[in-house]
Formats: structure tokens, C-alpha cells, sequence
């Protein structure tokens, strides 16, 4: 959805009359003359779609990290419906009153004790509502850091002069979040009311996690030393093309993605060139094979056949599917070479089934199985735990798609807006007339986000 002008907003909700002026008693007791009740929003879904997008586009403004999204009831659990609905967040309800049958949960929907929730709520007086909100998900092992709220302000031309005055002294008055001046002195800076993203971790931070798998730390080092996020996709059919490739774009990559499986002339010894140029430029092979099997034939997949993947890859990647056996059966063949395997936990194409409760169980089945599972494939930040990397593909220069459902959005908005660590570029490198112009322009897309996502960038 298009950006929504504030001020626009602001008039529709007036139109809707969701802003209503008078003498109201507030839940605090205040009595206000002005009384925002976005209760009427339900019956205006396009101002319900605005109101989200507004929301939402605060949270990526402030790149506030969050694993889940919890609106306060009653009014902004439609709000929150929209928004983790429209971006494939997952949900938690909060209860009003334990249920007193079953299993008397407070929260309903899955989550991990630990993990990160976002609050939405359509307006504040003393902020009381959100605290009982925080203080329910926080008693179920929740962490809230955030809260974001869709404030009053004014609403010019639609009201009398002294309406407008006494709006405007009873805001000064009660408004939490509003500074007041104090003996004549300036007041601190204000307080804003959904600020404090979470410390974001530089990749050579993340490299020496104690808990870090020793091929995650050495890419993430790969990262921080060539300055580069950036993976291409050398999606060729000929062998030699594919090594002239990696030879020419070597320096500007941490990683380069195979797929074995189109080359008309793959051979070992070809196997063994590629292995040399990514020694020389210093970048890891991945070879994106999506094993999807049960544990003892993805072993053989893994280990034998015309490819022998296991002998020359650094890293592959799996669907989840099969369930845990997948990784057990390529864990027994990679984890003694010191191999790394990514689950996919998101596609990039349009209609994509992994979604939902199936991504939120592959980030489980990641988390159980760290000791050779190093991250995901996927298209934003699945995890506040930062020992695992994050690769986007469905990466251009420009947002867009392919006529067979491929859809791509940008460097910047998947490395700074989404919290991905990875890009994963093909087609915007590959059909370039100057390949290795572009794969500079995308390397430096892709370290530009990373460095203003990480607060060392002036930009
Ligand atoms: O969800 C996914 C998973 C893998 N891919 C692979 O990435 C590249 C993308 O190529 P482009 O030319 O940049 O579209 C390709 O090898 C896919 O198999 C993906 O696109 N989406």
C-alpha cells in the first residue's frame, strides 16, 4: 500500500466521526472535549487498511525488531489482524479474562518463552492499557519492548477557536508523553512513545558468539572483511561460465549459489576449480539444492550420486517438510566435514505454501538442530537469536517480479527494513551488460542498508 498522508488520515478518521468533540469521560476518569474512538474504524475497512499501514510503516520506520505482534483489545485486535495478516507476522491475542475451562491461557497463539512481542494500540491517555497488555504477555515469558500507538493531533479547520484551545490546554495538561516546562527551564527532550529498537549486533559481533556454528562465524567474517553481503546466483548451464563467473565476481562476494543440477557439464574436476576460486576470492559455495526427502535418502542425495554435493559446498539448504529427519540424515554427512545447511522457512514466489505456523515451526526445528543448521532462507529476520543468518533471495535492484511468479524487492528494504543478513541476486546480476558493474552496485546496496541498520552510517 502506498504511504498514507497523516494529515489525510487524520480527516477521514474526522469524516467517520472517530474524532468526536464535546465532554467525554475518559477510562481514567479525565474529562476531555476532545475523544478519539476508533471503534467505528470496523465499518471502514479501507481506513482500517490506512490506519495498519500507518502502524506498520512506524514499526519499519523505527526497524523495531519483534517476533510477534499483540494488539490491545478490543480495538486494535482487528488493527493487529490486518497487519500480521498482511506482512505473515505471527499473532497473539491477549485475553481480558482467563477462560475457566481448558487451558486457561491469557495469550492465545504460539510462542517461545524469550521471545520478542510487539504492542499496537489505537490511543493513549495514561498508557494504562498497554501496561496491563505488557504485564499479561511478560507473565508468559514474553518480552515487550515496543508499543506502538496511533496518537491524536490536531485537526485543523474543522473545529471552532475554542474548541481547538481547549483541546489544545487539555493535551498539554494529560498528555503523558509530552514534556512539561518546569521553573522556566527546558524540559528533557521528549520521550517518544515507540522508540528503543534492540541493539543490533555488527556481523563480526555475531562471529564471535560463543554459541556460533564455526561456519556461520567464518561467513559473517567473510562479510565484515570484503564489506560484502552479497551472494550471487550463478544460475548458468555451462561449467565454464560458471567459473569465469566466480573468477571475475570473486572479490565482491561472500557467497556464491549453485545449482548443480542445470550445469549440461558438470565434472569433479570442475567441482575442484570452483573450490580453488572461492579459496582465491575468499567466498563460500552454497548450493541450493532444496533437500526435501526423508533422512536416509537425503544422505545419499547429499553424499553421492554424479554431484557429491558434500565434498564441494560449504553450505546447502532443505525444506522442512519431512520433518527433523531431513536435517538428521544431512546433519550425518555434513556436520563431520563441518558443513552448514539453511532451512527454508520463506519463498520468494508468489502463492508460496511456507507461511504461517509452517515457517514458525521450521525456525523451531533450526533452533533444536544448531549444531548444523546455521540459518534460514527466507524473506525477513526469522529469529532474535543472532547466531543464525538470514538469506534473501527475490533480490532487485527495483521491486518487481518475473512472469512466473518470482517476486523481488530491494537491497535496502530486505537488509535494512527486514533485518535479513544475506541478499541472494541472480537474473539482476546475470542479465546485466556489465556483470561486475552491477555486482558492485548491489554489493554496495546490500553493505549501505547493512551499515545503516547497524548505526555506523551517516546516512
Ligand atoms: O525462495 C526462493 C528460494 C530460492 N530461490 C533461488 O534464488 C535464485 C533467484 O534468482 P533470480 O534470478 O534473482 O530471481 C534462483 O536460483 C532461485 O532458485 C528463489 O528465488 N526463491
Amino acid at each position: 500500500m502506498a504511504d498514507v498522508s497523516i494529515d489525510s488520515l487524520i480527516l477521514k478518521l474526522h469524516d467517520v466521526n472517530a474524532v468526536k468533540f464535546g465532554e467525554y469521560k475518559l477510562k481514567s476518569g479525565l474529562l476531555t472535549p476532545i475523544y478519539i474512538d476508533l471503534r467505528v474504524l470496523v465499518s471502514h475497512p479501507a481506513l482500517m487498511n490506512q490506519v495498519s499501514s500507518v502502524i506498520y510503516q512506524r514499526a519499519q520506520e523505527e526497524n523495531l525488531q519483534f517476533n510477534s505482534v499483540c494488539g490491545v483489545p478490543y480495538t486494535a485486535l482487528p488493527l493487529a489482524t490486518i497487519i500480521c495478516s498482511r506482512h505473515e507476522l505471527p499473532m497473539l491475542i491477549r485475553r481480558k479474562e482467563a477462560k475457566d475451562y481448558g487451558t486457561k491461557k491469557m495469550v492465545e497463539g504460539s510462542f517461545c518463552e524469550g521471545d520478542t512481542c510487539l504492542i499496537i494500540e489505537d490511543t493513549v491517555t495514561s498508557g494504562s492499557s498497554i501496561l496491563e497488555t505488557a504485564e499479561v504477555l511478560h507473565k508468559e515469558g514474553l518480552k515487550v519492548t515496543d508499543a506502538i500507538v496511533l496518537m491524536d493531533r490536531e485537526q485543523a479547520e474543522r473545529i471552532d477557536a475554542p474548541t481547538a484551545q481547549s483541546v489544545r490546554k487539555f493535551i498539554l495538561d494529560n498528555n503523558t508523553f509530552r514534556p512539561k516546562k518546569t521553573n522556566g527551564s527546558d524540559a528533557p527532550a521528549p520521550k517518544r512513545p515507540c522508540v528503543k529498537p534492540n541493539r543490533i549486533l555488527s556481523y563480526a559481533d555475531r562471529a564471535e558468539l560463543p554459541k556460533i556454528h564455526p561456519l556461520a562465524s567464518t561467513l559473517l567474517k567473510i562479510m565484515e572483511e570484503k564489506e560484502s553481503n552479497l551472494c550471487v546466483s550463478a544460475d548458468v548451464t555451462s561449467s565454464k561460465e560458471l567459473l569465469q563467473l566466480a573468477e571475475s565476481l570473486g572479490p565482491k562476494i561472500c557467497m556464491l549459489k549453485t545449482h548443480c543440477d542445470i550445469l549440461k557439464d558438470f565434472t569433479e574436476e570442475f567441482s575442484q576449480k570452483l573450490q580453488a576460486v572461492a579459496e582465491e576470492h575468499n567466498f563460500l559455495i552454497f548450493e541450493d539444492r532444496k533437500f526435501a526427502d526423508i533422512g536416509n535418502t537425503v544422505k545419499h542425495q547429499y553424499d553421492g550420486g554424479v554431484f557429491r554435493i558434500s565434498s564441494w559446498s560449504h553450505i546447502v539448504n532443505a525444506h522442512a517438510v519431512p520433518g527433523p529427519g531431513v536435517v538428521k540424515g544431512l546433519s550425518a554427512v555434513g556436520k563431520p566435514l563441518g558443513r552448514g545447511c539453511l532451512l527454508i522457512a520463506q519463498m520468494s514466489s508468489q502463492g508460496s505454501l511456507a507461511t504461517g505456523e509452517y515457517t514458525q515451526a521450521v525456525v523451531k526445528m533450526a533452533e533444536e538442530n544448531s549444531d548444523f543448521v546455521i540459518g534460514f532462507i527466507c524473506a525477513s529476520k526469522m529469529t532474535e537469536k543472532p547466531e543464525f543468518l538470514h538469506m534473501t533471495p527475490g533480490v532487485q535492484i527495483k521491486a518487481g517480479g518475473d512472469l512466473m511468479g518470482q517476486q523481488y524487492t530491494t537491497p535496502e528494504d530486505v537488509i535494512y527494513n527486514k533485518g535479513s543478513d544475506v541478499i541472494i541476486v541472480g537474473r539482476g546480476i546475470l542479465e546485466a551488460s556489465d556483470r561486475l558493474e552491477a555486482a558492485e552496485s548491489y554489493r554496495k546496496s546490500g553493505w549501505d542498508a547493512y551499515k545503516r541498520r547497524s548505526g555506523q552510517s551517516d546516512q
